[in-house]
């Protein structure tokens, strides 16, 4: 099994390493517009092999698509990440272009690969990603929701003393400050998160949660990369091991939760085919007008991503 991750910076190096570390995959090629970047981050990662002991090959190239010719998975982190101040929105007029000419090179050379997508604003790279490939919606997702939710599990991990690895949880929505995590779907060793925590301190969990980024961005100077890189590791092990994990992912809406036509974060069946399931959850009415919110504002974002297309 071969994977590409497109940029080398902060995210798509992280995300190489941890399959490189985790042997994930045979291949990984790390791809670049900065000449030497992919390569020497590459050759870094393969200098900790003897180390870390693992076998996975690991090649850096500066913008030459060819080597990555034939992947079962590509990540695009292309893209610039925000400084303090900025919404995930203001990346979109640059991030357009560089994820619009990596796909199209990425589907030059890997026609039958699934591709996911990390650059921001997420849900319309996401888009963006899709139209260009003109591939099934099952294969052109997004990675947001497996970070957004590893902040709002870690978050309440901390705040009930108790191990991250024992708390599930769900969310749903756009990959922004309108993205709506589902306490009635939230449980800490199989009991309702409800019974362990009072309502305001979940309550600025949540706020906490929508935010995220912007917290670490704040912090320093640029955004997250170790939990985003390891969330879509995640994500592409699900997919070449099979493993059927039910995960929030963004895709096309077509009809699922009453939404059309619009990118989403919502929970599905992650494996070898990309989205295998889409899974509709019974949503209460705050649930459902939380979802509409989030839609609208992505909705509005794809229409500027529209405009500069039409340019
Ligand atoms: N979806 C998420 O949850 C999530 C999480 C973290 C970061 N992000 C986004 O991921 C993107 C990358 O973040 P980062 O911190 O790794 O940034 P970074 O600046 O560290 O790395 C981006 C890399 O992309 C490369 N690049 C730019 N144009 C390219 C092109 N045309 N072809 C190949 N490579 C190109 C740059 O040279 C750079 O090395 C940003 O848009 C950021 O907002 C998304
Ligand atoms: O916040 C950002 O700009 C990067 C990313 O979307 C994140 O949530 O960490």
């Amino acid at each position: 099994m071969k994977v590409t991750v497109v940029g080398a910076g902060n995210v798509g190096a992280t995300c190489a390493d941890i399959l490189a570390y985790r042997e994930v995959v045979n291949e990984v090629v790390l791809v670049d517009i900065k000449e030497g970047m992919a390569e020497g981050k590459a050759l870094d990662i393969w200098q900790k092999a003897p180390i870390d002991m693992y076998d996975t090959r690991t090649v850096g190239v500066t913008a030459d698509y060819s080597r990555t010719a034939n992947s079962d998975v590509v990540v695009i982190t292309s893209g610039l990440p925000r400084k303090p101040g900025m919404s995930r929105d203001d990346l979109i007029e640059t991030n357009a272009g560089i994820v619009k000419s990596v796909t199209e090179q990425v589907v030059a050379h890997s026609p039958n690969a699934i591709i996911i997508v990390v650059s921001n604003p997420l849900d319309v790279m996401t888009y963006q990603a899709h139209i260009t490939s003109k591939l099934p919606r099952t294969k052109v997702i997004g990675m947001a929701g497996i970070l957004d939710t590893a902040r709002y599990r870690a978050f309440l991990a901390e705040a009930l003393n108790v191990s991250p690895k024992d708390i599930q949880a769900m969310l749903l929505g756009g990959h922004g400050d309108t993205m709506v995590p589902l306490p009635r779907y939230t449980t800490v060793g199989g009991i309702p998160v409800t019974e362990l925590i009072d309502a305001d301190k979940l309550n600025a969990i949540i706020e906490r949660t929508k935010v995220g980024g912007g917290e670490l961005v704040k912090l320093m100077g640029t955004s997250a990369w170790y939990a985003p890189g390891s969330a879509a590791a995640q994500m592409v092990e699900a997919i070449v091991r099979d493993q059927k994990r039910v995960v929030p992912v963004c895709i096309k809406l077509e009809g699922e939760y009453g939404i059309d036509n619009c990118y989403l974060g919502v929970p599905v069946v992650l494996g070898k085919n990309g989205v295998e399931k889409v899974i509709e959850l019974q949503l209460d009415e705050k649930e459902m007008s939380d979802l509409r919110t989030s839609r609208d504002h992505v909705m509005e974002v794809m229409n500027v991503l529209d405009k500069i297309n039409n340019k």
